[in-house]
């Protein structure tokens, strides 16, 4: 997919089509990102941003590199019905109705979200949420390809607080004289960037590291997912 392509395609939406089954689906070979840089207005943006920097459930959590168990290089939390497996962790979500008002927000933003791209009233059900308290928090390469999200799954991310790059590569060999696919995007804050189709299998992602120097601010990222099969949690 070139640069000129994503550019085209305004909404995320352009590529859901009710299938057979009346239900959302997209062709198979297709995937798209779309960046809104003003999805929030900005008093929108500096409100959720003061409700959940500190009232959710923040953890920092162990994971396993290279055989070793380290802390994960930010703070995440995790919102929701569903069970969900993420990375080394399967956690239980915290409902809707503990950590008021941040989950009660964040539900409002996702139904404003699910609005936006036309998708019908609670279709996420869990939010992946980040806290980098500044350059030296990231988040490696990786794809959002756990199977319970289903074959062609939507990831709507909202970022708050501290602009930072967002990168995606494309997966695969390169052949010798080409370059790797890649695409970027500074995320905003009161920004939405939606991922969906085929991005997971085709693409990855990262949240790279800056020097303090360059950034001593704190972000937030939420993600908006729909687990589609609790019992399935491997990866995709
Ligand atoms: O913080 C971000 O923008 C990226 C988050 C992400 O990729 C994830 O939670 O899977
Ligand atoms: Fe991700």
């Amino acid at each position: 997919m070139g640069r000129r392509q994503v550019a085209k395609r305004k909404r995320a939406t352009d590529l859901i089509r009710p299938g057979p089954d009346g239900k959302l689906c997209l062709p198979e070979s297709a995937g798209s990102v779309t960046y809104v840089p003003s999805f929030l207005s900005q008093a929108d943006a500096n409100l959720l941003l003061e409700e959940t920097k500190d009232a959710c459930s923040w953890e920092r959590t162990p994971i396993t590199f290279f055989g070793k168990s380290v802390l994960q290089p930010r703070d995440t939390a995790f919102f929701g019905t569903k069970l969900y497996s993420y990375s080394d962790e399967r956690r239980m979500p915290t409902g809707w109705e503990e950590d008021l008002p941040a989950s009660a927000a964040l539900k409002r933003l996702g139904n404003q979200i699910e609005d936006h791209l036309q998708l019908p009233k609670d279709w996420f059900n869990v939010i992946l949420a980040n806290r980098y308290w500044h350059g030296q928090d990231f988040m490696g390469w990786h794809s959002d390809n756990e199977k319970s999200l289903g074959d062609h799954p939507i990831i709507a991310s909202i970022s708050l607080g501290a602009e930072r790059r967002f990168l995606l590569r494309k997966k695969g060999v390169v052949q010798e004289g080409e370059q790797r696919e890649k695409l970027e995007y500074v995320l905003k804050h009161g920004s939405l960037l939606v991922m969906t189709g085929t991005m997971q299998k085709t693409y990855q992602h990262s949240l790279p590291k800056v020097a303090l120097s360059k950034c001593d601010q704190l972000r937030l990222n939420f993600t908006f997912r729909r687990v589609v099969d609790e019992s399935d949690q491997s990866k995709g």
